[in-house]
């Protein structure tokens, strides 16, 4: 496996015609633990969709889980989300089927077929999150911190090299947040590669990590100062 996840040369980032970041260079290796940090409107999701070819890339180089996102079509992007595993603020589980019918919804839908291996997955990854007793539940019985668990359960279904988290704790409170955030690192140190978009420096404290900042167009890499 090559030790370089994610690569961006000169990339200018656009929203509609307006250029959201420029001069963007980004290079993060497997296994490593990145926050995007930056105010409301700085570009964060912006470049998190980019990450995960919700908007295209059409100014400068990119590569992502060893697909090159300029030159991808149409067809490869459902490729592209079997190597990366996507968690949003919102969670996103379907309301309307249990946790465990959630998973087969995404095994199913990413070409799994024997009930036996597609049990064995879901039993696997809610454990890994410590929700392995939650498959009867409807998504509606659960608190919000153990939806978003579910939900980066979910982005493990199919053993992504890397795990996308645009402000995963952005509904939740200050505890729920640090526990859903131990829950990543865990996942980090078990050598997933992590990129959390976060507007959260309280957590940014509690859990030193790389950090870029989005400001002003550019994106660039902040030092953390503890206590500061
Ligand atoms: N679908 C869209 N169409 C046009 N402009 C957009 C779209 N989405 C975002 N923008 C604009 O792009 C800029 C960057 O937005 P983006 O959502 O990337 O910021 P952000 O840093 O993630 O903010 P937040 O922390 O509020 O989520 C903003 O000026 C926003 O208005």
């Amino acid at each position: 496996m090559s030790q370089s996840v994610l690569s961006l040369k000169n990339v200018t980032i656009y929203q509609e015609a307006k250029s959201i970041l420029t001069e963007v260079n980004l290079e993060v290796n497997h296994g490593e633990f990145l926050y995007i940090i930056g105010k409301t409107g700085s570009g964060k999701s912006s470049l998190m969709k980019t990450l995960y070819a919700d908007l295209p890339l059409t100014e400068g180089e990119g590569n992502i889980v060893d697909f090159d996102l300029s030159a991808l079509k149409e067809d490869d992007i459902p490729f592209l989300r079997r190597k990366i595993g996507i968690v949003f603020q919102d969670f996103k589980l379907l309301p309307d089927r249990t946790v465990n019918d959630n998973m087969l919804f995404v095994l199913k839908a990413t070409g799994w077929t024997d009930n036996a291996e597609m049990q064995n997955k879901i039993e696997e990854v809610l454990n890994k999150v410590g929700m392995k007793d939650f498959g009867k539940k409807m998504p509606h019985q659960l608190s919000g911190g153990e939806q978003q668990r579910v939900a980066i359960a979910r982005a493990l279904l199919n053993d992504p090299e890397l795990i996308l988290a645009d402000e995963p704790t952005g509904n939740l409170d200050p505890q729920t947040s640090a526990e859903v955030l131990e829950v990543l690192k865990k996942i980090n140190a078990n050598g997933k590669t992590i990129i959390m978009a976060t507007h959260d420096y309280a957590l940014l404290m509690k859990f030193p990590s790389k950090t870029l900042k989005c400001e002003d167009s550019k994106i660039f890499e902040v030092i953390q100062q503890r206590n500061a």
